[in-house]
């Protein structure tokens, strides 16, 4: 378990990190999503205690990560694939931090192996693809075979292949009860690979809970409706005070149930096609959270003719 409270980092005048307070349980995976700058890295920083909070706390397992007797078993974390020593092979690399952590050699060779490094563990890191870094530093993390994890975009550079196989990886390490923090942009993945969130922009958590109530909280539910007498349907459902988009023969309806949309329906005698909840999606859910929390916003500006 991870347990921040009133975490605060301050870079100067700019607070990167404003007053988090939040738990991640055991036995799940949590990701943790946000704008580039809203804070993500220095909270994961200061998690493995990398850098030290301006004010508030955080444990990891009940305690400081530097409290800890055998850091490594207790937390596993890849911050920065590429922070190794371009010279070394990944094996030699695997066992000179093995051997500081009095981890057995033999642990090396799983973790090579449940990487899917092995053609590669003889090859020097400098010459290594992003991808075989990425899974690299995920073998770091493992080695000490950790009940938490901290795996800042584990995914990045990853192949379809290894982006599904980090995927399963992570939910299995959470069936086994371990606490799993993930941070990612890539929401589609995100939202097959956690069951909790952590959102935040600027510093500060913009939602949490688990996947789906943070995506309905975000998005609210809406109900489609197909009808061949969609401007029928809609005035009623307006005059019962609700919020209908009319696009041809579909309706969109805002904080209604399926059952109260059909009940109206029925009442009023019209027919109708189709009628389905439309859940929004993660990244829907994201964007709509996270709108005025974008530090870093792009301009687009016309091209000239
Ligand atoms: N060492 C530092 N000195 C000064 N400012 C810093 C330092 N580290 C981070 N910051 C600032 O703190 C804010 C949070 O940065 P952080 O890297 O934690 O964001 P992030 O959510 O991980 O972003 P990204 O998605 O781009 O990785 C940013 O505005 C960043 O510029």
């Amino acid at each position: 378990m991870i347990e921040a409270r009133n975490l605060t980092k301050r870079y100067g005048d700019k607070v990167a990190v404003d007053d988090l307070s939040f738990t991640i349980p055991g036995g799940t995976v949590t990701g943790f999503l946000g704008p580039n700058g809203a804070g993500k890295s220095t909270t994961m920083r200061m998690i493995v205690g990398l850098d030290r909070p301006t004010s508030g706390s955080v444990t990891v397992n009940g305690r400081p990560y530097r409290h800890h007797r055998a850091p490594l078993r207790e937390v596993g974390v890849l911050l920065d694939a590429k922070a190794m020593h371009p010279g070394r092979t990944a094996r030699s690399h695997l066992r000179a931090l093995a051997a500081s952590h009095r981890i057995p050699a033999s642990r090396v060779d799983e973790v090579v192996e449940m990487t899917g490094l092995t053609s590669v563990a003889h090859k020097r890191v400098g010459g290594f693809s992003l991808g075989m870094g990425q899974r690299l530093g995920i073998a770091v993390a493992l080695l000490g075979d950790p009940r938490s994890l901290i795996l800042d975009e584990p995914v990045n550079g990853l192949d379809p292949e290894g982006v599904t196989w980090v995927r399963t990886l992570v939910r299995q390490l959470a069936a086994e009860g371990r606490t799993v923090l993930i941070s990612s942009h890539l929401m589609s993945e995100m939202a097959m690979t956690a069951d909790h969130l952590l959102v935040i922009g600027r510093g500060r958590i913009l939602a949490a809970g688990p996947v789906q109530d943070v995506i309905d909280a975000a998005t609210g539910a809406v109900v489609a409706v197909r009808s061949p007498q969609a401007e029928e349907l809609a005035a009623h459902l307006r005059v019962d005070g609700h919020s209908v988009d009319l696009a041809q023969d579909t309706l969109r309806v805002r904080g209604a149930t399926t059952e109260a949309v059909g009940e109206l329906a029925a009442r009023r005698g019209l027919v109708l096609h189709e009628l389905w909840l439309h859940r929004a999606s993660l990244e829907e859910a994201y964007l709509n959270l996270t709108g005025s929390a974008v530090e870093y916003r792009a301009t687009t500006t016309e091209t000239p003719s």
